[in-house]
């Protein structure tokens, strides 16, 4: 018979993540058990845990909870939203003072703050936790980012170092913040995402615009992952190209439907960097792309009434492969720089303490936008750990700048060619206004005070001006 309080930690949710994130704690050689409604997923856990290791599944949460150990550390990896408040209300009347609960999944920062202080109050410990990786991440080792209770985290930490992912032997795991800092930091890690995807997809649009078979595409990619572009997502690019349609002789991303899905953590990160405010607009090109996408019956009525007149410069194949890699390189910079600027404000503003040094450490290995630049951006943060912007680091200046070329003789490419590049081009566009000593926006702020009195400033004056336009 089973004696009680055995468990070492528990899980609500068997779904992708809880189901495989509790089978890595078990092969860690904790005790696991996990919770979910449906008993098949229990079966399921049970059934592929690594023989000799602690994996048990129940259908109560009553039992769950009986049978672990004292403080319990129960996580759950459910839906954002109603259900996470859901499972806390059925975890209260279970649990006891001192009891951790964390909440692994990808719920809005807002929605983890109130929880905090809802819990707090009831002396629960509670943490909302970023959990990156997918699937395949969190079997073998994710990228965590946990923020809230202090000393909830160093309760649980020897057990988050064990499961995440490892660089150089470092496991992929910080404290990274005061409350809601974990999901704000896996919301803008999100968002960085969005945005590197949609600058993958607009060069396979352009290297498929210049006639790449998928094999060639493949192998382009392939090659790039060898090289200063090594990235999860460009590895799995590579490999997307390869795979063959199982019910059609075609290559299965030739049939897959171009309406992209999504769950709403890269719509967030447009949506309060627009609150701070901080410029992110390559992550609200990569939003408004995956919109626009969904305009399917409207983009084939467009398609015919404006098939393109324009035709690119023919660019021989090898020339403009190098330009891509370029131009994918430069515009992946800039989305890290965009999301990390704005982690940097948000630290600040919304008073989380998120070490930057730490995050683009985490980030490194295990979570999907792992890339061999990380390490550039760790150094960058080592000089200056107060750094507002990495593209004024000396060493990313340099990365930058050696592809400018290329990435300007790309764009020009895909506006001739009528190929849709707005992630490139925003990239581009956000670069020269940043290195802008002086922007044209005195015009602005002169059409503001003309139509509207709303003042201005002057360059050689200190103070407030208004004019009354236009009486000369
Ligand atoms: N998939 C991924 O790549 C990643 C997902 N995430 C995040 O992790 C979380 C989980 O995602 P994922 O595992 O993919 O989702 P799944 O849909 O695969 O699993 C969700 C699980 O939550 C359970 N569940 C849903 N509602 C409730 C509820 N009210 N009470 C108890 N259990 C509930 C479901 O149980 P049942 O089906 O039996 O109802 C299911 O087992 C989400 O927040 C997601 O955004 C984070 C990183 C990566
Ligand atoms: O958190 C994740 C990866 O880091 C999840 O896979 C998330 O679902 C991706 O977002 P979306 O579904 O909106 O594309």
């Amino acid at each position: 018979m089973m004696s009680d309080n055995i468990f070492d930690f528990g899980m609500i949710g068997l779904g992708v993540m809880g189901r495989n994130f509790l089978l890595n704690m078990a092969d860690n050689g904790f005790s696991v058990i996990g919770f979910d409604k449906d008993a098949a997923k229990n079966t399921a856990l049970e059934g592929s845990a690594t023989p000799g290791t602690t994996v048990k599944g129940v259908s109560e949460l009553s039992q769950m909870i009986s049978l672990l150990k004292r403080p319990r550390n129960v996580m759950m990896l459910v839906p954002a939203g109603q259900p996470v408040d859901d499972v806390i209300a059925s975890l209260l009347p279970l649990l006891e003072k001192g009891d951790v609960i964390i909440d692994g999944g990808n719920s809005h920062y807002t929605d983890t703050l109130r929880r905090v202080k809802y819990l707090r109050e009831k002396e629960i410990h509670f943490m909302g936790i970023g959990v990156s990786g997918g699937e395949e991440g969190a079997r073998r080792g994710p990228s965590i980012m946990p923020g809230g209770d202090l000393a909830a985290y160093e309760n649980v930490r020897p057990m988050l170092e064990a499961v995440a992912a490892k660089v150089d032997g470092t496991p992929c795991v910080a404290y990274l913040g005061k409350e809601g800092a974990g999901h704000y930091v896996k919301m803008v890690h999100n968002g960085i995402e969005y945005a590197i995807m949609q600058l993958i997809s607009e060069s396979y649009a352009i290297l498929k615009a210049a006639g790449l078979s998928n094999q060639q595409l493949h192998e382009t990619f392939k090659t790039w992952n060898e090289g200063k572009l090594k990235s999860f997502l460009v590895e799995i690019t590579a490999d997307i190209f390869l795979q063959k349609d199982d019910k059609t002789d075609a290559h299965l991303v030739d049939v897959i439907s171009d309406k992209a899905g999504s769950k709403g953590t890269g719509k967030w990160t447009s949506q309060d960097s627009m609150e701070l405010p901080v410029a992110v607009p390559v992550i609200d090109t990569a939003v408004a792309m995956r919109t626009l996408s969904g305009y399917k019956d409207e983009r084939i009525k467009a398609a015919a009434l404006y098939s393109t007149t324009t035709a690119a410069q023919i660019v021989p194949t090898q020339e403009l492969i190098d330009k891509v890699y370029d131009g994918l390189y430069f515009a992946t910079i800039l989305s890290y720089a965009q999301g990390l600027a704005m982690l940097f404000q948000a630290s600040k503003d919304l008073q989380m303490d998120i070490p930057l040094p730490e995050v683009v450490s985490v980030w490194r290995g295990g979570c999907i936008i792992r890339a061999s630049l990380l390490p550039v951006f760790v150094n960058a943060y080592k000089q200056n750990p107060e750094l507002s912007n990495i593209l004024l680091n000396q060493e990313v200046a340099e990365l930058v700048k050696s592809a400018e070329g290329n990435t300007r003789a790309l764009i020009a490419h895909a506006a001739q060619a009528g190929i849709p590049a707005a992630g490139l081009m925003s990239s581009l566009a956000y670069f020269d206004a940043y290195r802008s000593e002086r922007m044209p926006t005195n015009l602005i702020q002169a059409q503001r005070d003309y139509f509207g009195a709303h003042t201005y400033q002057r360059i050689d004056i200190p103070g407030t001006f208004h004019t009354e336009w236009g009486q000369q």
